[in-house]
């Protein structure tokens, strides 16, 4: 289900009479091969790509994911270099998910991370539908120190706490995972940004509360308490010892992102959200990331997928 990047996905304009001062992202990005013995990671980012929208599929969604991964590369190619002396950015692949076999791809998907972690590696997942987040979170789990805490921070339209039964999909990762921490006696600490009231049940919001699970609606996060919500993160981020950030491209207005599985008109402006996420990434918390839903079929000029990779640009800069 693993295939290593053939960098056939990173291509771009070049800039040859610039030298290296005309470097781009496709020119600079290194292949790991999670296959084989990988050299550690020195705390770059690499990106895992998890091929897969059977999740979504599953849950009554238009599917296109699988194809997101390699989407958000070409928008990634032609980004001019700048970064950090001495930083590196790592391209380590996809894992894929072939005739609906989702449980065992989530666990390779686990698998992948986990040698990423413990090589030293800040692992950047692409998805893939928000699926990914239950086999991103199998690898992270497994990484943790004892008693170390975890905090989810989900940027998303949708709690995606859905009934497991009668099967997982991508409207369950993040109840999957509450399941799996109080099976092993710990605290489940998810905070959800960006909430749509019309795009989740009134059940929904029921079981956001019995999980406690904490969120503001992305109305709120448009108005003017900037500030309170910025608190309100910080706070979160005090209780917790490593975050897992995970973004749902819903969650931004489908002005921007058209090419998701389930677009939504009143969604964030990327202005609404980057000052949150600086916020989340100063804290020096953040283990992990990923960037899920992005489906290319609907994708009108690539706006989604270019959304995506700018996201990444400054995950990349500010992930410290
Ligand atoms: N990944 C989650 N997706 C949403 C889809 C909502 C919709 O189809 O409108 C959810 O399950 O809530
Ligand atoms: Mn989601
Ligand atoms: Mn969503």
């Amino acid at each position: 289900m693993y295939k290593p990047s053939d960098k056939t996905s990173w291509r771009g304009r070049t800039d040859l009479p610039d030298g290296g001062l005309g470097q781009r992202w496709h020119q600079v990005v290194q292949v790991v091969d999670l296959s084989s013995e990988i050299p550690s990671g020195g705390g770059n980012v690499a990106f895992l790509g998890f091929c897969c929208d059977e999740g979504v599929r599953r849950n009554q969604g238009r599917v296109g994911a699988a194809a997101g991964p390699d989407a958000i590369r070409q928008a990634m190619s032609p980004f001019a270099e700048h970064l950090p002396d001495g930083a590196q950015l790592f391209e380590a692949g996809d894992v894929i998910c072939p005739n609906q076999q989702l449980e065992e791809a989530q666990v390779q998907l686990g698998r992948k991370v986990e040698l990423l972690l413990k090589k030293g590696y800040r692992p950047l997942l692409l998805g893939g539908g928000h699926e990914t987040a239950y086999g991103h979170f199998l690898g992270i789990r497994t990484f943790l120190k004892e008693g170390e805490k975890l905090g989810i921070i989900n940027f998303d339209a949708h709690f995606d706490l859905r009934s497991v039964e009668p099967f997982p999909s991508s409207g369950t990762p993040f109840l999957q995972i509450a399941q799996d921490l109080e099976k092993a006696g710990q605290p489940f600490h998810y905070f959800c940004l960006g909430i749509q009231e019309y795009g989740n049940t009134r059940k929904l919001f029921q079981t956001a509360d019995q999980l406690g699970a904490e969120y503001i609606t992305a109305q709120a996060l448009q108005s003017e308490e900037k500030n309170s919500h910025l608190f309100q993160i910080k706070s979160f981020i005090q209780k917790v010892d490593r975050l897992y950030v995970s973004i749902d491209l819903d969650v931004f207005a489908a002005a921007f992102a058209p090419g998701v599985s389930a677009p939504t008109s009143l969604g964030l402006f990327p202005q609404d959200f980057l000052p949150l996420l600086r916020e989340i990434l100063n804290s020096g918390k953040v283990l992990s990331m990923d960037v899920v839903e992005l489906n290319p079929i609907f994708d009108s000029d690539h706006r989604t997928a270019k959304l995506a990779a700018s996201l990444i640009y400054q995950m990349v800069e500010a992930w410290r």
